[in-house]
């Protein structure tokens, strides 16, 4: 583009400077939410917890974004658990989690984040994850690097299991069978010689911390696609691997996730992981 020559637009400019403007706006409403009094419900399980500002939230985003794009498709954490179909067809599709780690903002614990993905034809374009309670935006475009803030992310390169941070979740499932088998892992994994396992609350943020380099590798049965969306293109734009439990490609709706710096590292983390069952977000 020659100097002073008109600005390049290409396709989507538009769609990520509204996912950025409206991941501030609301984060702004959640730190304000962070410190008062929340009316809590809960959903699945006596873990899986809601607030007003998580509705608030999605609905500031998902307005703005239909005023804006009117055309497009939603899919999002608090619709889904009102009953809304979860389904990415080709069309342009929104994928939101107004609060990821809502139980971290109940108990007043900073991992608290806003996490807003865009596909079209079921490929992920863009993630912006704004991680409200310390001002870092995470933020990627397919074949445009990855960010945060202004500082540009690079994953991993450790290819030695005995040499690796591992993040994880444990999520809302609570029987004493899935509770067996996640133990499981994470003991497999420490069995291993990890480094160690962490579990922060917010899916989001911990592979966000992956596509920053901060850890090794991240696993978890029982995510959802709005968890992961954002989150994906991220850690692909900084180099890493984002992959499905069995070692195939990556499925948003199959509620389960491998992601790392390396592909040799997703391989051996897959290979110590027994698989627990969640279904799938595009399967009432
Ligand atoms: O519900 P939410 O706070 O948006 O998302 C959370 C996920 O980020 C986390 O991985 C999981 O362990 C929690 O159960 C919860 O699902
Ligand atoms: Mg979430
Ligand atoms: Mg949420």
């Amino acid at each position: 583009m020659e100097a002073g020559g008109p600005a390049v637009v290409s396709q989507w400019d538009e769609c990520f400077q509204a996912a950025v403007q409206v991941a501030q706006r609301a984060g702004q409403v959640i730190r304000k939410a962070f410190t008062e009094e929340k009316h809590v419900s809960t959903k699945t399980s006596a873990a899986d917890l809601v607030t007003e500002t998580d509705c608030l939230v999605e609905h500031l985003i998902i307005s703005e974004l239909r005023k804006q794009f009117p055309s497009h498709r939603f899919i999002s954490e608090e619709a889904t658990a009102a009953g809304a179909k979860c389904e990415l067809t080709s069309s342009p599709t929104w994928v939101i989690d107004p609060i990821d780690g809502t139980c971290n903002f109940v108990h007043g614990f900073p991992n608290v984040a806003v996490s807003i993905g865009f596909a079209v034809h079921q490929e992920l374009e863009f993630g912006v994850v704004h991680h409200c309670m310390e001002e870092r935006l995470y933020m990627a475009r397919r074949g445009r690097g990855a960010f945060c803030n202004t500082q540009r992310l690079c994953a991993s390169r450790e290819t030695d299991l005995s040499k690796a941070l591992i993040l994880t979740e444990i999520g809302s499932k609570r029987d004493p069978a899935t509770l067996k088998l996640l133990l499981s892992n994470m003991e497999q994994l420490l069995l291993a010689k990890a480094h160690g396992v962490r579990v922060i609350g917010s899916s989001t943020l911990a592979l966000c911390h992956l596509a920053a380099g901060a850890a090794d590798a991240y696993y978890q049965f029982g995510l959802h696609c709005w968890d992961l969306a954002a989150a994906t293109v991220i850690i692909r734009e900084a180099g890493g691997i984002v992959m499905d439990t069995t070692g195939g490609p990556l499925n948003l709706m199959a509620r389960r996730v491998v992601a790392a710096g390396t592909q040799k590292m997703a391989t051996l983390i897959a290979q110590a992981l027994q698989p627990i069952s969640c279904g799938q977000d595009d399967q009432a």
